[in-house]
């Protein structure tokens, strides 16, 4: 592989400002993406991938680069070659890499690559609470397999089309999928590609969600005509399962706190021709108690630390704080107590969550069922999916029931 002098630049800049300024990875790619209308998808996918590589295994490649944050820009310089050497890319003859140790560079990745949290390149305090959680085992194959990269996948709406028809249009375009075993909706890209751009995605005729993701909404078992309420809509990825899986029929209320997500969850659903959703900015305690005991189902789909989800979304490694985990288990604790009075008698509730760590998942579910609101409630159904044994996003979700 030759590198290229402005893709390489672009992408030392796309790291400054994710590593020294805080700034979410996703949104720092997407904006350098824009810097130059003449790339290609190479030159692109080379800024995208090098990037999320290098925020990937920052830990290590700072350790091998001998450097410390914050990261001036020749040590960035040093951690970007350490990812050519390590990747056995010839370093081309700029000044930036004058006198780069390459011997050195792989001496060093031998010695901590024994060395767990160095090798998967994780902070000690997450490297330590997963094995507190999950026990050594689980916790360094879970590790490893979210540091791969995630596959693409998407879910092909029933509104408007199926997995077969999809698969054919997408070919069309120039896009292969495979369907996924015991995943009906689900099919894979068999290379990455900007999805976005094909008329297919114009015509709604998918949504970008992983296999895991896929698996909550069909877990709530909603039938056509049911009032249903998506308590954590976010964007809507599972509201607008749940309104294909109710044939449009019957009605969703998705409700968030941030009222541009639920913005954009209108113009999903639009898209989607999802005509039963209604959204419901939550500014008020009304809002929630003005639906209690109204919904034969419920979805918690609670705000977590997204350990689950490292493998898309590598730089929580590094913005994720342990204060942080300690907040969001006591929201999601409240949310529970306070949502799950939505579902009416006889209805159901999924509580779900896109992390791995048992604290977050099924120990909250048992302190809620030990709550005076949870002791009308009875556990159907858990699902605890790792990455490692899937080969998607690691997931928990909780089917339950009330009295
Ligand atoms: C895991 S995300 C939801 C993802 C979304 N359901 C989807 O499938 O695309 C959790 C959501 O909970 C929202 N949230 C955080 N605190 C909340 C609260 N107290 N009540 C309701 N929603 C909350 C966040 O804004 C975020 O959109």
């Amino acid at each position: 592989m030759r590198l290229h002098r402005n893709l390489v630049f672009a992408t030392i800049d796309a790291l400054a400002e994710i590593f020294n300024d805080g700034s979410y990875a996703d949104k720092v790619i997407e904006k350098t993406l824009k810097r130059d209308k003449r790339w290609g998808s190479r030159d692109r996918s080379f800024i995208a991938e090098t990037t999320y590589d290098i925020v990937r295994w920052k830990r290590l490649y700072a350790e091998i680069a001998e450097v410390k944050e914050p990261f001036k820009r020749e040590d960035l310089f040093r951690i970007f070659a350490v990812w050519c050497v390590l990747r056995g890319i010839k370093l081309p003859d700029w000044p930036q890499f004058e006198g780069t140790p390459v011997r050195r560079i792989k001496g060093k990745f031998d010695e901590l690559s024994r060395i767990r949290k160095f090798r998967e390149s994780v902070p000690d305090w997450m490297d330590e609470l997963g094995e507190t959680e999950l026990g050594d085992k689980v916790w360094t194959k879970e590790l490893h397999a979210l540091n791969e990269q995630a596959p693409v996948v998407i879910r092909a709406n029933r509104l408007k089309t199926n997995p077969k028809d999809l698969a054919e249009k997408l070919e069309a375009e120039g896009i292969e999928t495979t369907n996924i075993r015991n995943y009906p909706e689900a099919l894979e890209l068999k290379q990455r590609a900007n999805i976005f751009k094909t008329k297919a995605f114009q015509d709604g005729l998918f949504e970008v969600q992983d296999a895991s993701s896929q698996r909550v909404a069909d877990l709530l078992d909603v039938k056509p005509g049911m009032r249903v309420v998506d308590t954590c809509a976010g964007a809507g990825g599972k509201t607008l399962h749940l309104a294909a899986l109710m044939e449009n029929k019957g009605q969703i209320i998705a409700l968030d706190i941030y009222g541009n997500k639920l913005k954009e969850l209108k113009r999903r659903a639009k898209r989607a021709g999802a005509h039963n959703v209604e959204t419901r900015s939550i500014d008020s305690t009304k809002v929630i108690k003005k639906l209690y005991n109204s919904a034969d189902r419920v979805l918690i789909d609670a705000p977590c630390s997204g350990l689950g989800v490292l493998s898309r979304n590598p730089d929580a490694k590094w913005k994720l704080q342990p204060d942080f985990l300690e907040k969001i288990k006591n929201t999601q604790l409240e949310i529970l107590e306070k949502y799950s009075r939505i579902v009416k008698e006889g209805g159901k509730l999924v509580y779900a969550t896109c992390s791995i760590l048992p604290s977050e998942n099924e120990k909250q579910v048992q302190k809620f069922l030990k709550t005076e609101i949870g002791k009308d409630f009875t556990l159907l159904k858990e699902k605890k999916i790792l990455s490692s044994e899937s080969g998607y996003d690691g997931f928990y979700m909780a089917l339950l029931q009330k009295a």
